[in-house]
């Protein structure tokens, strides 16, 4: 059976670890701050985003929240990220994804001042990462990152799978992966023969938001599983994108859904405000 990778354990130390951050900031004066936008009534939005608060508060930054109506116009939108990114008490803003329908999202992203880009969702953020210029990176794949190097997997040298090409999981996913030295491969919804892809796979990242869409038989055996995936069945149960229990029987290491990436998700966006906090001094 594959080494479980504990997600919740792993987020709580790094929650620990910004905790101790900030109370080192103290006697500068310096209080990370995070600004969260909501726009309309999305109830797993109202969950993650209470979630960011809690988490914000028990680090001890100032985490603030906006919540805008659904009817919210895009030029309100853009007022208030221009109002943020304005305000020196604001190191990171965020802007909850998603945004209702006819916002146009790319350009609130765009608004959003890079240097308080929280997400690393701007596009010169994006571009800063294709190039390995230090910068915000998005939090999904960073907690990815994480939770490989606290499994002791060096993706050095391995094949790695990313199965999704979105903008905030499985593209900034596939660059962090090449960083990391990695030969990476981006599978998705056109390509030929998932199974084989799979089949080579060392490190597999799964982002497609398929439910067991990935069968535990196509898993290497010893091969370590990273299941991005959150898909909500008709009973009510959370299961990943990989089918969990088979392929724990051929992966060495494996993430579970809930518990696995998802609180990294949380976690890296502390990690995130902090660090554009302190160069928010330097400037
Ligand atoms: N501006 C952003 N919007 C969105 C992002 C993001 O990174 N930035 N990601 C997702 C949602 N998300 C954070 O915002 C998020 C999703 C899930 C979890 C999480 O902890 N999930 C739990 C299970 C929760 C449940 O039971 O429903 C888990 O996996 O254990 C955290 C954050 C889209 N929007």
């Amino acid at each position: 059976m594959a080494q479980l990778i504990d997600g919740k354990a792993i987020a709580a130390q790094v929650r620990g670890e910004v905790a101790r951050a900030v109370k080192e900031l103290a006697p500068t004066g310096l209080v990370p701050g995070l600004t969260v936008v909501r726009v309309g009534d999305d109830p797993a939005s109202a969950v993650y985003v209470r979630g960011k608060r809690k988490d914000s508060e028990e680090v001890g930054f100032r985490s603030v929240e906006h919540h805008l109506p659904a009817t919210a116009t895009q030029p309100e939108i853009l007022a208030l990220v221009a109002k943020l990114n304005a305000d020196p008490l604001v190191h990171g803003i965020l802007v909850q994804l998603p945004l209702p329908k006819g916002v146009d999202e790319r350009a609130v992203l765009e608004a959003i001042d890079p240097r308080k880009d929280a997400d690393g969702f701007h596009p010169y953020n994006v571009g800063a990462l294709s190039i390995g210029i230090p910068g915000p990176r998005p939090c999904t794949p960073a907690g990815v990152m994480r939770l490989l190097r606290e499994a002791g997997c060096d993706p050095k040298g391995k094949r790695a799978l990313v199965v999704g090409r979105s903008n905030i999981v499985g593209k900034p996913m596939a660059m962090m992966l090449l960083e990391a030295h990695a030969t990476v491969t981006v599978a998705h919804s056109r390509t030929a023969d998932l199974p084989a892809e799979v089949g080579r796979a060392d490190v597999l990242v799964a982002a497609i938001g398929k439910a067991e869409l990935v069968k535990g038989a196509w898993v290497k055996p010893g091969a370590v599983v990273i299941d991005v995936g959150m898909n909500r069945l008709a009973g009510g149960k959370l299961v990943g994108d990989v089918e969990f229990a088979a392929a724990a029987e051929r992966a060495s290491a494996i993430t579970p859904v809930p518990g696995g990436v998802g609180p990294m998700t949380r976690a890296m966006l502390l990690v995130n405000t902090l660090e554009l906090a302190r160069a928010s001094v330097r400037r």
